[in-house]
């Protein structure tokens, strides 16, 4: 649907070069929702304006609907961008312009016939909720509001592909949760492929099927959300993995805990979660878990769990538990500190 095959992209200042993507290549398939995170700086904004060439790529190819956007005359590149749709952070919206206006006067450019104009318009303000705001000015609109008019702009050109640029960072929690929803019924009822970039970790936890991460202009890991999430390879994708969790491992907690033992961070997808392998491992082994900390969140569909868990033991035993765990599909991380004694040792 949209393949990005070895992209680079570098910026011209002056008399520095700033290497933005660093040969990028990424698949998004036909139907699904796939995610870009990143750090600030990592390149997302420049990958996903290459994909409708809003920027153009210093190197590399790109598809999208198996047609190579980066062969095309400037004129064919326009009708092509049309199946295209974008949103993003800043909404975008001409404020002398009602909402109906918004959505009719790029149809109108394109020649679409006015009948045609005013049941678009109906029909995508009313999928995004909106019917009673077509005379509506954009200053009279929340930024919820606002977005949802960009995204019935999008659709109104009947797109194949939704570019999402950050279009839930400038919005509350409780809004970005109902934009979110919109773009899951967008793409379930209407098949739109969405390829969306962000910072935030719920955004993808939420909406999508694939990810990739980037950093620093390439692409350290991708695949489905809940394999790169649940056995993370790059420390990029790790930091952004605890990021969900945000255990507190506090001073006066560590120096309480007594005993001997190790203290690991346990990760778990689906019904590992629902497992008692925490007290399986304490009848198998002679070991005493002991939890300090609890989270469990979802991966779209899949519940995904974390536990801050001191070992308590001697090393051995310790070791075979934490093999037995490992073994039972859960992810096993040390969190650094082991116990000896009743004395921390690391
Ligand atoms: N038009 C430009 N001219 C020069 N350098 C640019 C331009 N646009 C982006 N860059 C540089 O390219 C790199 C990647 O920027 P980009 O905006 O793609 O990252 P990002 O991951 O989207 O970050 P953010 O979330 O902060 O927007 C940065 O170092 C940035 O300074």
């Amino acid at each position: 649907m949209i393949r990005l095959d070895n992209i680079s992209k570098s910026y011209v200042t002056n008399r520095s070069s700033i290497d933005a993507l660093k040969g990028v290549t990424l698949e998004v398939k036909k139907g699904e929702i796939f995610g870009v995170i990143g750090y600030s700086g990592a390149g997302k904004s420049t990958l996903i304006r290459c994909v409708n060439l809003l920027e153009k790529p210093s190197k590399g190819k790109v598809f999208v609907d198996g047609l190579e956007l980066t062969s095309l005359s400037s004129k064919k590149l326009l009708a092509s961008r049309r199946k295209i749709g974008m949103i993003f952070q800043g909404f975008n919206l001409l404020k002398t312009a009602t909402v109906y206006d918004n959505i009719a006067i790029p149809l109108r450019l394109t020649g679409v016939s006015k009948s045609e104009i005013g049941a678009r318009v109906d029909k995508y303000l009313e999928i995004v909720g909106l019917s009673d705001k077509k005379d509506a000015y954009p200053s009279q609109l929340s930024g919820g509001q606002k977005q949802r008019v960009a995204i019935a702009r999008a659709l109104s050109n009947e797109p194949s592909v939704l570019l999402s640029d950050e279009a839930t960072s400038a919005l509350d929690p409780d809004t970005t949760e109902a934009i979110l929803e919109l773009l899951l019924k967008i793409n379930d009822e209407l098949g739109i492929t969405i390829l969306l970039i962000t910072h935030e970790m719920h955004v993808i936890q939420k909406v999508c099927d694939r990810v990739a991460v980037m950093e620093n202009g390439e692409v350290v890991e991708q695949g489905l959300t809940k394999d790169v999430f649940t056995s993370p390879s790059h420390p990029t994708t790790k930091k952004f993995v605890n990021s969900i969790f945000n255990h507190q491992l506090t001073n006066e907690l560590l120096e309480n805990l007594g005993d001997n033992g190790e203290i690991v961070s346990l990760k778990f997808l689906g019904h590992s979660s629902k497992d008692p392998a925490l007290a399986v491992v304490s009848k198998k082994f002679d070991v005493y878990p002991n939890i300090l900390s609890g989270n469990i969140t979802q991966l779209k569909e899949h519940p995904f769990g974390s536990l801050l868990v001191h070992i308590k033991g001697e090393e051995s035993e310790v070791q075979r538990a934490i093999q037995y765990l490992k073994e039972q599909n859960i992810q096993v991380e040390g969190a650094g500190h082991h116990v000896k004694n009743n004395k921390r040792i690391s």
